[in-house]
């Protein structure tokens, strides 16, 4: 990581199309007139700026699977995917389910991180889904997102409590939805043609959207707090638009960038790198994850960056270590899909992957504007840039790259966090 040495960056473009010079001193933007002297000044003309990016569903392996990840690792990729801060999902070993435990976390992101690092906590002991974990505590600690993630939620007064009990600190139950009996562990490819074809163990889109018809309807009972990660299916995205439109509970959603760009028939050769949960759907899907992105029924991206292990990818399709990468090239994959097409603005974007995202998990300085006064949280892209992604060249410790030998944008230049530059091409 590079010091906080002042800086001025020349001729940034900014996502309302003005064109400005940033100064950074003391971790924050000021006044050019008040930038110090002897500030470095980087020409950043034709670049244009985005608040620094914010991954609420990251997984770190650390501790418990660091030959998958560290978070020295899994940080260095979020840098050079443009992110400055990640929220750390508590499927670790030992599990995050205690204020020790999230504290620990908070501490190695401190220690090794070249972004933010936030734990979020588990909802249940051990995520085994039958006893609530010690939010209260964790809570005091400051966490504000808890989940089972790898595992859902699945008993309906389970999800009760939680929900009641994080209401008074503020905290959200970030689900994995997957019915356990409509797709048990098994379950590995959507359910339909493809699933039959390579007799594959089916995954039906309604495993994902009952649980959450059953949770929001939960939330506007309790007032909690509720998010819906990786919503993969048209049926699940008709659910969040129709307890939104009720105004009711408090609801948000996720998509990944994967279930944006990649289709069920990537499973066709049995590579596991495609597998992941919940599965690859078909394009009706994708196409109406993109439109609610769009028009903001899902609230945010989420990267659901999940490294594995060669060893742990290394078998029959229905046993290999479900997830994929995906911290490297969300916001290429969102480029594509969503700004190319139309369907985004520069403001959206940095809406769905950068202020939504510090909203959802409370952190009151990521997320902000890039102006005078803020922290000085950043990303830098060249929006004409394109490159082929090469798995081997990736920061994370794992290659389980599913955008391998794709031509996608490559779009970030420089990534600063807090006044630093965590990453410069
Ligand atoms: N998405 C996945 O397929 N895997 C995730 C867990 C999860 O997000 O459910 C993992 O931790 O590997
Ligand atoms: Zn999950
Ligand atoms: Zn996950």
């Amino acid at each position: 990581m590079s010091d906080a040495n002042p800086l001025v960056l020349t001729g940034v473009e900014l996502v309302d199309g003005s064109s400005t010079d940033l100064a950074i001193a003391r971790g924050r933007f000021v006044d050019v007139a008040d930038a110090p002297g002897d500030a470095q000044r980087i020409d950043a003309s034709g670049l244009l700026a985005l608040p620094g990016l914010v991954d609420l569903h990251t997984h770190l392996r650390e501790p418990g699977k660091e030959d998958a990840e560290t978070v020295e690792t899994g940080t260095r990729a979020a840098a050079r995917g443009g992110y400055t801060a990640v929220f750390a999902m508590p499927n670790l070993d030992p599990t995050t389910d205690t204020a020790e435990a999230a504290q620990y976390v908070a501490e190695l992101g401190l220690r090794d991180g070249h972004c933010e690092v936030v734990p979020i906590g588990a909802v249940t002991k051990g995520r085994e889904g039958a006893e609530l974990a010690e939010l209260g505590l964790m809570a005091a600690q400051g966490v504000r997102v808890f989940s089972d993630d790898g595992a859902c939620v699945h008993d309906s007064l389970i999800m009760r409590r939680a929900l009641t009990y994080l209401k008074p600190y503020d905290g959200v139950v970030a689900q994995h939805a997957q019915d356990p009996r409509l797709a048990g562990p098994s379950a590995c490819c959507h359910e339909g043609e493809v699933s039959g074809r390579l007799g594959l163990p089916g995954w039906p889109s309604v495993a994902e959207s009952t649980i959450i018809a059953r949770d929001v309807q939960l939330a506007e009972f309790t007032g909690g707090r509720y998010h819906a990660c990786h919503i993969s299916t048209a049926e699940s995205v008709d659910v969040i638009r129709w307890a939104k439109k009720r105004g009711r509970a408090q609801v948000t959603a996720e998509v990944t960038p994967h279930h944006l760009l990649l289709d069920t028939p990537h499973v066709e050769t049995y590579d596991t790198t495609f597998k992941v949960n919940p599965p690859l759907r078909p394009s009706e899907h994708i196409e109406a994850l993109r439109e609610a992105l769009a028009d903001g029924t899902i609230d945010i991206v989420g990267t659901d960056h999940a490294p594995h292990t060669v060893q742990d990818k290394d078998h029959p399709f229905d046993v290999a270590s479900p997830g994929m990468l995906g911290l490297e090239e969300s916001l290429a994959v969102v480029m594509e899909v969503m700004v190319h097409s139309g369907r985004l603005d520069w403001a959206g974007v940095a809406d769905r992957m950068s202020a939504a995202p510090a909203r959802i998990g409370r952190l009151a300085h990521q997320g902000r504007p890039v102006a005078v006064g803020e922290p000085a949280n950043l990303v830098l892209l060249d929006r004409s840039r394109r490159a082929m992604v090469d798995r081997a060249r990736s920061a994370s410790k794992a290659r389980n790259n599913p955008y391998h030998g794709l031509d996608l944008p490559d779009p970030v230049e420089l990534t600063m966090w807090a006044g630093k530059v965590t990453f410069r091409r």
